[in-house]
């Protein structure tokens, strides 16, 4: 019987039984910094609650073994296999720990403006808007879109002030099977009369979308809220109080921006006199912790970094931003070696592409900057650096490194089909330019799977990017 003759409800039945998928193919992936790991005709195992249960490399017979694994039928498991080309891979899925949803229609417009002013003119007005929840149904779908379609499985999202179109944007991961940390912006200080809220209010609109989110996933497996005081500048000392209150109460993510421009270190100095720093606003409010991802992090000092580490808080580095909108650049290898956790973000709209894949390059491309500053080696990252920041970086930056970034028995199968031979692809992979290709050996098999990911790194978009899973569940698929 063929695909197209078989019934509809006969079908979902067929579905119903199924109880496991055992994916067969080439597995990328960093299991540490700095280290690739391509794991060749591997099988793994994905159980119902979307966790890997097995991953099996160098598998002879992944049908049988998943059988004998699992002890069900058959028609109990499906089986997926994308071993059928030499440049199709699965690699975790990307990770986003910093982006603005709303801010997206402004992808690419900040002229030649720096943080303060270009708020001001540009993203101040955006967001205002958003009281508008038509407007922010268009925007927000848009965005969980775009995403997904370039391989982001997973996002830190900055919503607005405004409470009905941040649930909004909740619903709208939730629909679409993103998992994404949802935050309300808090901001009752210097910003416009058309963009600001007292404190009450501020307090009232966090909790009701506390209420929303938990509501719609009450186990927060896909959507969960992240506090979001806006930055230090923008947020009273008894606002910033409160919730780093309401962060220990109930042990919530918490994001915000620090050290992004030499401008606004200085009004945090202005405005909070009595702080020795201005990570040290956010340590004395109770907004530092494991869970909290501070993004930018630039013109640190060597205590505010070691304030970081002490307290498991994570960096969102926005390489694409910091360029764009000329904030400086964040030197990574200082915070990884004194063991700060650091991740990417494509922070749209300081940024201009929602592409992880594209901020992970601009990151390379950084610190090369920094080492041609400093001519120190050092700073420099691989290609396997900074695919780590785009994966297990972000994972351990929303404290899920336990179960998100890597392909090992445990965590959740969150993970992006590259092929880069697709049609209209970006990469021209010249299969004949390395003899070393198609080759088993094991050294040989890392040695190709280091020059595939390198061209896609450089080369790749979301083209490439083929389909997508969420704790998983098929959440995308590009035909
Ligand atoms: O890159 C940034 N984007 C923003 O929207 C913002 N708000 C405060 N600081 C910020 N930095």
């Amino acid at each position: 019987m063929t695909k197209h003759h078989f019934p509809a409800h006969l079908a979902a039945k067929a579905l119903e039984a199924i109880k496991f998928t055992c994916y067969f193919g080439t597995f990328v992936h960093t299991p540490e910094l700095g280290r690739l790991e391509a794991l060749t005709r591997c099988a793994v195992g994905v159980d119902e609650t979307g966790t890997i249960a097995f991953v099996q490399e160098n598998c002879q017979d992944y049908k049988k073994y998943t059988l004998d694994f699992t002890k069900l039928s058959q028609e109990q498991v499906r089986f997926v296999d994308v071993s059928d080309s030499e440049v199709k891979f699965f690699v975790p899925g990307f990770i986003d720990t910093h982006i603005h949803a709303p801010q997206f229609p402004n992808n690419g417009i900040f002229g030649d403006s720096t943080l303060m002013d270009w708020l001001e003119k540009y993203t101040f007005p955006l967001e205002s808007s958003f009281k508008d929840v038509s407007l922010a149904t268009e925007i927000y779908n848009k965005v969980v879109d775009r995403t997904l379609s370039n391989g982001t499985t997973a996002a830190a999202y900055y919503a607005t002030i405004h409470a009905e179109a941040t649930n909004l944007l909740a619903d709208v991961a939730l629909t679409r099977g993103q998992r994404a940390l949802i935050g309300k912006v808090c901001m009752n200080q210097n910003s416009p009369d058309h963009y600001i809220e007292t404190f009450e209010e501020s307090k009232q609109s966090q909790l009701e979308v506390i209420r929303h989110v938990e509501a719609r996933d009450p186990t927060g497996t896909l959507v969960s809220p992240v506090l979001t005081p806006r930055f230090a500048p923008s947020c009273t000392e008894n606002l910033m109080e409160w919730l780093g209150e309401l962060r220990k109460s109930r042990n919530y993510h918490c994001q915000t921006h620090l050290s992004e421009n030499k401008r606004e270190i200085e009004v945090a100095h202005e405005l909070f006199p009595d702080y020795d720093s201005y990570t040290d606003i956010y340590h004395k409010s109770g907004l530092l912790g494991p869970k909290t991802i501070l993004a930018h992090c630039i013109h640190l000092s060597d205590h505010e970094k070691d304030l970081l580490a002490q307290t498991g808080s994570g960096v969102s580095h926005c390489p694409t931003s910091n360029s764009s909108i000329t904030s400086g650049e964040a030197r990574i290898r200082w915070l990884l070696n004194s063991n700060v956790k650091v991740s990417l973000g494509t922070d749209c709209s300081g940024g201009f592409t929602p592409s992880v894949l594209q901020v992970a390059k601009h990151a390379l491309l950084v610190s090369n900057h920094l080492v041609m500053k400093s001519e120190n080696d050092f700073e420099k990252l691989s290609t396997s650096d900074v695919l780590y920041l785009a994966t297990v970086g972000g994972a351990e930056v929303l404290n899920m490194d336990v179960k998100l970034g890597k392909f090992q028995v445990g965590y959740k199968f969150d993970t992006q089909l590259i092929q880069l031979d697709c049609d209209n692809s970006p990469v021209d992979t010249f299969a004949f330019q390395n003899p070393r290709w198609g080759q088993v050996d094991r050294k040989e098999s890392i040695d190709k799977f280091q020059d595939l990911i390198d061209k896609w790194i450089f080369n790749g978009d979301d083209r490439n990017v083929r389909q997508v899973f969420v704790n998983g569940r098929s959440v995308l698929q590009k035909n």
